[in-house]
Protein backbone atom coordinates (compact mmCIF):
# COMPACT_ATOMS: atom_id res chain seq x y z
CA UNK A 1 0.00 0.00 0.00
CA UNK A 2 1.38 3.57 -0.82
CA UNK A 3 0.54 6.58 1.87
CA UNK A 4 1.31 9.57 0.59
CA UNK A 5 3.31 12.22 2.81
CA UNK A 6 5.25 15.17 1.85
CA UNK A 7 4.91 16.37 -1.40
CA UNK A 8 7.76 19.43 -2.78
CA UNK A 9 7.28 21.10 -6.29
CA UNK A 10 9.29 22.83 -9.00
CA UNK A 11 8.38 23.82 -12.18
CA UNK A 12 10.75 25.99 -15.04
CA UNK A 13 7.70 27.98 -16.26
CA UNK A 14 3.50 28.81 -15.90
CA UNK A 15 2.34 29.63 -18.88
CA UNK A 16 -1.16 29.69 -20.37
CA UNK A 17 -2.87 26.11 -21.01
CA UNK A 18 -4.46 27.61 -24.45
CA UNK A 19 -3.61 25.79 -26.91
CA UNK A 20 -1.48 29.04 -28.46
CA UNK A 21 0.65 29.01 -25.07
CA UNK A 22 1.20 25.31 -25.82
CA UNK A 23 2.72 26.10 -29.45
CA UNK A 24 4.63 29.15 -28.08
CA UNK A 25 6.29 26.77 -25.46
CA UNK A 26 7.18 24.10 -28.54
CA UNK A 27 8.21 26.64 -30.84
CA UNK A 28 10.76 27.62 -27.80
CA UNK A 29 12.17 24.41 -27.21
CA UNK A 30 12.30 23.93 -31.68
CA UNK A 31 15.28 26.37 -31.63
CA UNK A 32 15.40 28.73 -29.03
CA UNK A 33 15.69 27.35 -26.09
CA UNK A 34 19.13 28.02 -23.92
CA UNK A 35 21.15 24.71 -23.12
CA UNK A 36 20.98 25.77 -19.30
CA UNK A 37 16.93 25.41 -19.29
CA UNK A 38 17.45 21.86 -17.64
CA UNK A 39 19.61 22.80 -15.43
CA UNK A 40 17.45 26.07 -14.22
CA UNK A 41 14.92 23.89 -12.78
CA UNK A 42 16.79 23.10 -9.12
CA UNK A 43 15.54 19.50 -7.79
CA UNK A 44 14.62 19.79 -4.22
CA UNK A 45 17.41 17.86 -3.34
CA UNK A 46 20.66 18.76 -5.33
CA UNK A 47 21.41 15.95 -7.99
CA UNK A 48 23.71 16.39 -11.09
CA UNK A 49 22.24 15.67 -14.46
CA UNK A 50 25.57 14.71 -15.82
CA UNK A 51 25.48 11.53 -17.51
CA UNK A 52 28.29 10.77 -15.37
CA UNK A 53 26.97 11.37 -12.36
CA UNK A 54 23.83 9.16 -13.06
CA UNK A 55 24.11 5.85 -10.58
CA UNK A 56 24.17 2.79 -13.00
CA UNK A 57 23.94 0.68 -10.14
CA UNK A 58 20.16 1.93 -9.61
CA UNK A 59 18.26 4.10 -7.32
CA UNK A 60 20.06 5.99 -4.64
CA UNK A 61 20.57 3.93 -1.50
CA UNK A 62 21.21 5.40 1.86
CA UNK A 63 23.42 3.71 4.81
CA UNK A 64 22.86 3.50 8.27
CA UNK A 65 19.17 4.08 10.22
CA UNK A 66 17.88 5.64 6.63
CA UNK A 67 18.39 2.43 4.76
CA UNK A 68 14.92 1.83 4.86
CA UNK A 69 14.45 4.46 2.63
CA UNK A 70 14.56 4.48 -1.16
CA UNK A 71 14.96 7.40 -3.62
CA UNK A 72 13.75 6.91 -7.51
CA UNK A 73 13.89 8.97 -10.06
CA UNK A 74 10.86 8.59 -12.48
CA UNK A 75 10.51 10.60 -15.95
CA UNK A 76 7.44 11.14 -17.49
CA UNK A 77 7.17 11.09 -21.56
CA UNK A 78 4.77 11.24 -23.74
CA UNK A 79 3.22 13.03 -27.15
CA UNK A 80 1.61 16.54 -26.59
CA UNK A 81 -1.71 16.73 -24.05
CA UNK A 82 -2.43 12.58 -23.37
CA UNK A 83 -2.14 13.32 -19.49
CA UNK A 84 1.19 13.36 -18.97
CA UNK A 85 0.64 15.92 -16.02
CA UNK A 86 -2.93 14.86 -15.51
CA UNK A 87 -1.18 11.08 -14.58
CA UNK A 88 1.48 12.65 -12.58
CA UNK A 89 -0.54 14.61 -10.30
CA UNK A 90 -3.25 12.77 -9.46
CA UNK A 91 -0.65 10.24 -8.13
CA UNK A 92 0.75 12.94 -6.27
CA UNK A 93 -2.29 14.47 -4.79
CA UNK A 94 -5.15 12.12 -6.25
CA UNK A 95 -7.32 14.99 -7.96
CA UNK A 96 -7.91 15.43 -11.65
CA UNK A 97 -8.22 18.99 -11.79
CA UNK A 98 -8.96 19.25 -15.38
CA UNK A 99 -5.94 21.59 -16.94
CA UNK A 100 -2.60 21.61 -15.75
CA UNK A 101 -0.65 24.61 -18.11
CA UNK A 102 2.18 24.23 -20.18
CA UNK A 103 4.83 22.81 -17.58
CA UNK A 104 8.71 21.43 -17.54
CA UNK A 105 7.88 20.31 -13.92
CA UNK A 106 10.10 18.24 -10.95
CA UNK A 107 8.06 16.56 -8.18
CA UNK A 108 9.10 15.06 -4.92
CA UNK A 109 7.11 12.86 -3.18
CA UNK A 110 7.48 10.46 -0.35
CA UNK A 111 5.35 7.83 0.11
CA UNK A 112 5.66 4.89 2.38
CA UNK A 113 5.25 1.36 0.08
CA UNK A 114 4.76 -1.91 1.94
CA UNK A 115 6.19 -0.19 5.36
CA UNK A 116 9.06 1.50 3.17
CA UNK A 117 10.10 5.07 2.72
CA UNK A 118 10.20 5.83 -1.15
CA UNK A 119 10.93 9.50 -2.37
CA UNK A 120 9.55 9.51 -6.03
CA UNK A 121 11.64 12.19 -7.76
CA UNK A 122 9.23 12.77 -10.71
CA UNK A 123 10.06 14.85 -13.89
CA UNK A 124 7.18 15.64 -15.82
CA UNK A 125 8.67 16.32 -19.66
CA UNK A 126 6.56 18.34 -22.41
CA UNK A 127 7.02 17.26 -25.44
CA UNK A 128 9.38 18.62 -28.06
CA UNK A 129 10.09 17.48 -31.92
CA UNK A 130 12.97 19.20 -32.06
CA UNK A 131 15.83 16.98 -33.59
CA UNK A 132 18.53 19.02 -33.12
CA UNK A 133 21.75 17.90 -31.55
CA UNK A 134 20.98 20.14 -28.89
CA UNK A 135 17.75 18.66 -27.56
CA UNK A 136 19.13 15.23 -28.17
CA UNK A 137 21.88 15.67 -25.34
CA UNK A 138 19.24 16.94 -22.84
CA UNK A 139 17.29 14.00 -23.77
CA UNK A 140 19.86 11.75 -22.96
CA UNK A 141 20.49 13.47 -19.67
CA UNK A 142 16.99 13.26 -18.62
CA UNK A 143 17.14 9.44 -19.45
CA UNK A 144 20.57 9.27 -17.95
CA UNK A 145 18.80 10.66 -14.75
CA UNK A 146 15.76 8.32 -14.39
CA UNK A 147 15.40 4.91 -12.83
CA UNK A 148 11.94 4.67 -14.50
CA UNK A 149 10.07 5.45 -17.32
CA UNK A 150 6.29 6.40 -17.41
CA UNK A 151 5.46 6.29 -21.25
CA UNK A 152 2.35 8.20 -22.00
CA UNK A 153 0.04 7.83 -25.29
CA UNK A 154 -3.55 8.40 -25.18
CA UNK A 155 -5.71 5.89 -26.32
CA UNK A 156 -7.59 8.41 -28.47
CA UNK A 157 -4.56 9.87 -30.53
CA UNK A 158 -2.92 7.63 -32.66
CA UNK A 159 -0.32 9.42 -33.57
CA UNK A 160 0.93 9.72 -29.79
CA UNK A 161 0.78 5.94 -29.49
CA UNK A 162 2.79 5.70 -32.96
CA UNK A 163 5.67 7.74 -31.11
CA UNK A 164 6.03 4.77 -28.20
CA UNK A 165 7.83 2.41 -29.79
CA UNK A 166 10.92 4.73 -31.05
CA UNK A 167 10.89 6.15 -27.65
CA UNK A 168 11.44 3.36 -25.88
CA UNK A 169 14.52 2.00 -28.08
CA UNK A 170 16.07 5.45 -27.33
CA UNK A 171 15.73 4.94 -23.71
CA UNK A 172 17.02 1.43 -23.70
CA UNK A 173 19.96 2.20 -26.05
CA UNK A 174 20.83 5.28 -23.61
CA UNK A 175 20.62 2.95 -20.86
CA UNK A 176 22.29 -0.22 -22.29
CA UNK A 177 25.21 1.61 -23.48
CA UNK A 178 26.03 1.97 -19.41
CA UNK A 179 25.28 -1.37 -19.28
CA UNK A 180 21.92 -1.58 -17.63
CA UNK A 181 20.54 -5.07 -18.94
CA UNK A 182 16.46 -4.30 -17.66
CA UNK A 183 15.31 -1.01 -18.08
CA UNK A 184 12.32 -0.49 -15.91
CA UNK A 185 9.90 0.86 -18.49
CA UNK A 186 5.72 1.19 -18.28
CA UNK A 187 3.63 1.85 -21.00
CA UNK A 188 -0.01 3.67 -20.03
CA UNK A 189 -2.79 4.17 -22.54
CA UNK A 190 -4.65 7.02 -21.06
CA UNK A 191 -8.07 8.36 -21.20
CA UNK A 192 -9.82 5.12 -21.11
CA UNK A 193 -12.83 7.05 -19.91
CA UNK A 194 -13.17 8.20 -23.62
CA UNK A 195 -13.27 4.99 -24.68
CA UNK A 196 -16.21 5.91 -28.04
CA UNK A 197 -13.18 7.92 -29.01
CA UNK A 198 -10.61 4.98 -29.07
CA UNK A 199 -8.02 4.68 -31.86
CA UNK A 200 -5.55 2.15 -30.05
CA UNK A 201 -6.98 -0.71 -28.99
CA UNK A 202 -6.14 -2.30 -25.60
CA UNK A 203 -4.76 -5.36 -27.48
CA UNK A 204 -2.57 -2.99 -29.44
CA UNK A 205 -1.12 -1.46 -26.18
CA UNK A 206 -0.44 -4.83 -24.70
CA UNK A 207 1.26 -6.00 -27.70
CA UNK A 208 3.96 -3.34 -27.84
CA UNK A 209 4.53 -3.52 -24.43
CA UNK A 210 5.21 -7.56 -24.41
CA UNK A 211 7.44 -6.71 -27.47
CA UNK A 212 9.57 -4.43 -26.08
CA UNK A 213 9.60 -5.98 -22.42
CA UNK A 214 7.30 -3.59 -20.79
CA UNK A 215 4.52 -3.33 -18.01
CA UNK A 216 1.32 -2.41 -19.64
CA UNK A 217 -1.71 0.00 -17.70
CA UNK A 218 -4.60 1.35 -19.50
CA UNK A 219 -5.94 3.79 -17.00
CA UNK A 220 -7.91 7.26 -16.98
CA UNK A 221 -6.06 9.79 -14.88
CA UNK A 222 -9.62 11.58 -15.20
CA UNK A 223 -11.92 9.02 -13.60
CA UNK A 224 -9.80 6.68 -10.91
CA UNK A 225 -6.57 7.23 -8.38
CA UNK A 226 -6.35 3.50 -8.07
CA UNK A 227 -5.12 2.74 -11.90
CA UNK A 228 -2.66 5.44 -11.85
CA UNK A 229 -1.60 4.31 -7.83
CA UNK A 230 -0.89 0.55 -9.78
CA UNK A 231 1.22 2.26 -12.80
CA UNK A 232 3.94 3.78 -9.81
CA UNK A 233 3.94 1.13 -7.51
CA UNK A 234 4.46 -1.31 -11.21
CA UNK A 235 7.35 0.51 -11.79
CA UNK A 236 8.65 0.99 -8.50
CA UNK A 237 8.43 -2.90 -8.64
CA UNK A 238 10.79 -2.91 -11.92
CA UNK A 239 12.91 -0.41 -10.56
CA UNK A 240 13.83 -2.74 -7.41
CA UNK A 241 14.04 -5.86 -9.81
CA UNK A 242 16.48 -4.05 -12.01
CA UNK A 243 18.65 -2.86 -9.16
CA UNK A 244 19.17 -6.62 -8.21
CA UNK A 245 20.04 -7.54 -11.54
CA UNK A 246 22.41 -4.81 -11.74
CA UNK A 247 24.02 -5.49 -8.71
CA UNK A 248 24.47 -8.98 -9.55
CA UNK A 249 25.86 -7.96 -12.83
CA UNK A 250 28.75 -5.93 -11.52
CA UNK A 251 31.55 -8.54 -11.53
CA UNK A 252 34.31 -8.77 -14.00
CA UNK A 253 31.50 -10.14 -16.46
CA UNK A 254 29.27 -6.94 -15.59
CA UNK A 255 32.59 -5.02 -16.47
CA UNK A 256 33.20 -6.62 -19.21
CA UNK A 257 29.76 -7.08 -20.76
CA UNK A 258 30.06 -2.61 -20.25
CA UNK A 259 32.95 -2.51 -22.20
CA UNK A 260 31.84 -4.67 -25.20
CA UNK A 261 29.33 -1.86 -24.92
CA UNK A 262 30.97 0.65 -25.22
CA UNK A 263 33.65 -0.45 -27.99
CA UNK A 264 30.61 -1.79 -30.28
CA UNK A 265 28.83 1.31 -29.92
CA UNK A 266 32.11 3.29 -31.32
CA UNK A 267 32.55 1.04 -34.21
CA UNK A 268 28.59 1.59 -34.90
CA UNK A 269 30.00 5.47 -34.19
CA UNK A 270 32.40 5.47 -36.64
CA UNK A 271 31.09 3.69 -39.66
N1 LIG B 1 -11.10 12.68 -20.65
C1 LIG B 1 -9.86 12.70 -20.16
N2 LIG B 1 -9.11 13.79 -20.30
C2 LIG B 1 -7.85 13.77 -19.79
C3 LIG B 1 -7.32 12.65 -19.12
N3 LIG B 1 -6.06 12.95 -18.74
C4 LIG B 1 -5.82 14.20 -19.16
N4 LIG B 1 -6.90 14.71 -19.79
C5 LIG B 1 -7.03 16.02 -20.39
O1 LIG B 1 -6.11 16.11 -21.48
C6 LIG B 1 -5.58 17.44 -21.58
C7 LIG B 1 -4.06 17.37 -21.53
O2 LIG B 1 -3.67 16.88 -20.26
P1 LIG B 1 -2.21 17.19 -19.70
O3 LIG B 1 -2.07 16.43 -18.44
O4 LIG B 1 -1.95 18.65 -19.67
O5 LIG B 1 -1.33 16.53 -20.86
P2 LIG B 1 0.26 16.58 -21.03
O6 LIG B 1 0.64 15.31 -21.68
O7 LIG B 1 0.91 16.92 -19.75
O8 LIG B 1 0.42 17.76 -22.05
P3 LIG B 1 1.73 18.65 -22.38
O9 LIG B 1 2.22 19.24 -21.08
O10 LIG B 1 1.23 19.68 -23.33
O11 LIG B 1 2.75 17.75 -23.04
C8 LIG B 1 -6.19 18.23 -20.41
O12 LIG B 1 -7.29 18.95 -20.91
C9 LIG B 1 -6.65 17.15 -19.44
O13 LIG B 1 -7.77 17.56 -18.68
C10 LIG B 1 -8.16 11.49 -18.98
O14 LIG B 1 -7.79 10.44 -18.40
N5 LIG B 1 -9.40 11.57 -19.53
Amino acid sequence: MIQGNTLSWQSSKKTSCSSEGRRKRRGSAGGTRSPEMVLKIPLRRAISLTPEHHPSSGPAELTGPAALKMEVNVLVVGADGVGKSALTVRFLTRRFIGEYGDLESIYSHNVTVDGKDVLFNIWDFPYSQDHSDENFTEEEKRIQWADGFVLVYSICDRASFSIIHQKVQVIKAAKEYLGLEKVPIVIVGNKRDLHHRRTVSSEEGRLLALSMDCEFYEVSAAEAYHGVLLVFHGLLDKIKESKLTTKKGTGIRGIVKSMSAVFARRRTDSL
